[in-house]
């Protein structure tokens, strides 16, 4: 019934889809096997892509020539850039997005993707021979076979749901939980662990009253994620701010004793960073209020996500708390919060490639590896995809640097430094945030897309382009003088000094105060200066002029790092022959057998004196 395909994907969430996609789309024969094909690219809590960090791995995963950036577009409600107050480096796309609509445009995508074929199935257990992975048996009975298989099961293995004390298998609300798989790697020698998360309640937007609530409206010019030709909104949907109180945590505690979280009935350990609303006022109990936002979940529909009221409580309470947020008097409550524990596999156990060290050709990608959110997920299982597709046609590996994105910090840290509870991404992880900001995404990516074959020509061409205009615009600023009699009324209406000489519109740009907004606007000269070129090109020569010379300390940084990580580690190395390693140093070498000194320098436990050790004898 089945031909041996190249790769097999399991699981059709973020992680699967960018994985099956990306392997497709440069020549690998792919079939993706998945629980509940209405369900594919589900969001499985809140209906939104990108934010603080997440913004910026959308931009990379377009970049680079994958989807999740393109979907994100076609079916967003609301953008908003977030931290435009702050430095560049910070600023992070985010938008609301139709749940139902994402959903479907993922599923088209792959279904327009020839190479891709689809199997609704649950698999139980990946077939092993000598050590590699070469198909998967399914709950059927029905073995396929592959060269190579990448698992993202996401929250799905030996799921267990938690509302109060009722609890019950299943992957997701109203979705099944898979066994066997977890079992068979175990058995194989892997380890696992257990992890938990947790989504709010879901309730009818007509019985709300937002006149209550502070209205948040997206920008008044909403930007997109991908490089492509998608368009911007043209309309926008609001969210709305409301907040609890003390009769809402009044409400709420007394609920704890039947808390699966507090009575210990739940053993994964749960995201630090998005505690559940139980959690957050038994923690900081000094404060009286926390924040809702109240989330349409689409265009058409009065569903609405109560973000930041995250709870697994008895649903009772839930909904008499809930009745007491200003606005909220009338709520009518659709779905109950819930809190799910699942199976995760420690993801020091994975090479740079996300190909698992024990069983070649297999392949571990999202929520599996211990991280949270759809886009630290649909990140791996973009690069899961790419490189199973490089094995099976015996390519290098492709692997990003943690000076060259977002993508490559998540997947150093996670493969050297493992994940005690969910990941999920800061721009504080990255220590060259300012390289890898929003806006540069194409330039430092798309070259690399094109060359593995995912990125389209048009894709390279435009950034081509991009790259030319910078340059172009950088010598023009460099080059051009404005004269004191010109420029000072508008330095005056700013706030800034006036010139007392004729001065490079470069150097006025590095004041921190003025923007090229700012000096083109009522000076139709400086205006026609920019007139050929396109508004990303501007911003990028803006944001290079005026923050050069830290862009420039950092690449003096990764040129530093660079030399560590130009120094390979052959793959079978012998740490037990370099007989100075502390012990702890040699273990953690020997498990995560890093690729070059600079990985091995990032792993917990191996000290600078290990490493030294390590340069001298390699050296030798
Ligand atoms: C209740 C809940 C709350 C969450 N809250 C947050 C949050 O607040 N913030 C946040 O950032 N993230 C949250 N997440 C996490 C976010 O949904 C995930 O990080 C993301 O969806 C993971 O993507 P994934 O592709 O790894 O897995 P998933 O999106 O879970 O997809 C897994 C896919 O695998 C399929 N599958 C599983 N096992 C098998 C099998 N054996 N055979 C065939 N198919 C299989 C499933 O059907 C599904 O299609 C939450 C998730 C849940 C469930």
């Amino acid at each position: 019934m089945f031909e041996e395909y190249d790769v097999i994907v399991v699981g059709a969430g973020h992680a699967g889809c960018e994985a099956a996609a990306a392997a497709a789309t440069m020549g690998s024969s792919v079939l993706l096997v998945t629980m509940n094909m209405h369900t594919i690219a589900q969001m499985s809590c809140n209906p939104a892509m990108g934010g603080v960090a997440k913004g910026q791995i959308v931009r990379e995963i377009d970049a680079l020539g994958g989807q999740s950036g393109i979907v994100s577009d076609k079916t967003m409600i609301q953008f908003r850039m977030l931290n435009l107050s702050k430095g560049p480096a910070m600023w992070s796309p985010r938008c609301q997005s139709d749940r139902v609509m994402f959903a479907q445009e993922w599923r088209n995508i792959l279904e327009n993707n020839p190479n891709v074929d689809f199997w609704q199935d649950t698999v139980k257990e990946v077939i092993i021979q000598d050590g590699k992975a070469c198909g998967v048996t399914t709950s059927l009975g029905i073995e396929i076979k592959s060269k190579a298989v990448v698992l993202t099961n996401g929250t799905f293995l030996n799921g267990l749901i938690h509302i109060g004390e009722k609890n019950f298998g299943g992957g997701r609300t109203g979705e099944k939980s898979a066994t066997g798989i977890t079992e068979q790697l175990v058995n194989l020698g892997f380890e696992s662990g257990r992890m938990k998360t947790g989504t709010p309640p879901r309730v009818d937007g007509r019985s709300l009253d937002y006149s209550k609530m502070e209205e948040q409206p997206g920008d008044e010019n909403p930007g997109k994620f991908s490089y492509t030709n998608t368009t911007p909104l043209a309309k926008q949907r609001s969210c709305w701010i409301t907040y609890t109180n003390s009769e809402v945590h009044d409400l709420l505690r007394t609920g704890f004793e039947k808390s699966p979280m507090f009575s210990g009935r739940i053993r994964g350990i749960g995201p630090r960073y998005c505690p559940s609303v139980e959690d957050k006022i038994n923690r900081f109990a000094d404060k009286d209020r926390h924040q809702i936002f109240v989330e349409p979940e689409g265009w058409d529909t009065v569903e609405v996500y109560v973000n930041g009221f995250s709870t697994s409580l008895p649903e009772d309470v839930q909904y008499a708390a809930l009745r007491k947020i200003p606005g909220f008097e009338k709520a009518k409550m659709f779905r109950p919060g819930y809190a799910i524990e699942y199976d995760y596999f420690p993801p020091t156990q994975l090479k740079s490639t996300l190909e698992t060290h024990l069983i070649s050709n297999l392949f571990f990608a999202g929520q599996i590896n211990g991280t949270t959110g759809y886009e630290e997920a649909a990140c791996q299982g973009l690069m899961a995809g790419i490189n199973a597709h490089r094995n099976v046609y015996d390519l290098d590996p492709f692997i990003l640097k943690r000076s060259e994105a977002y993508i490559g910090v998540l997947i150093d840290d996670l493969i050297n430094k493992g994940t005690e509870e969910p990941y999920r991404m800061f721009t504080s992880r990255a220590e060259y945030r300012t390289l890898l900001r929003q806006d540069n995404a194409d330039i430092r990516l798309t070259e690399k897309g094109y060359e593995i074959g995912l990125a389209s020509q048009e894709r390279l061409a435009n950034v081509h382009i991009k790259k030319q205009q910078v340059e172009e615009i950088i010598r023009v600023l460099s080059t051009t003088k404005v004269a004191p009699e010109d420029i000072n009324s508008t330095l005056e209406t700013i706030g800034t000094a006036l010139l007392k000489e004729k001065t490079t519109l470069s150097q006025l740009l590095k004041r921190p105060q003025i923007s090229i907004e700012q000096l083109t606007t009522g000076n139709p000269e400086i205006a026609n200066l920019f007139v050929s070129y396109l508004p990303d090109s501007v911003q990028q020569a803006e944001i290079n002029l005026k923050y050069d010379s830290y862009i420039e300390k950092e690449m003096l940084l990764v040129e530093k790092m660079n030399k560590l990580e130009n120094l390979g580690i052959i793959d079978n190395f012998n740490y037990d022959v370099v007989t100075s390693l502390s012990y702890e140093g040699r273990d953690k070498l020997k498990r995560i057998r890093p690729a070059t000194i600079g990985q091995a320098s990032r792993i917990s436990g191996v000290s600078p004196s290990d490493i030294s050790v390590l340069m001298l004898f390699i050296g030798r």
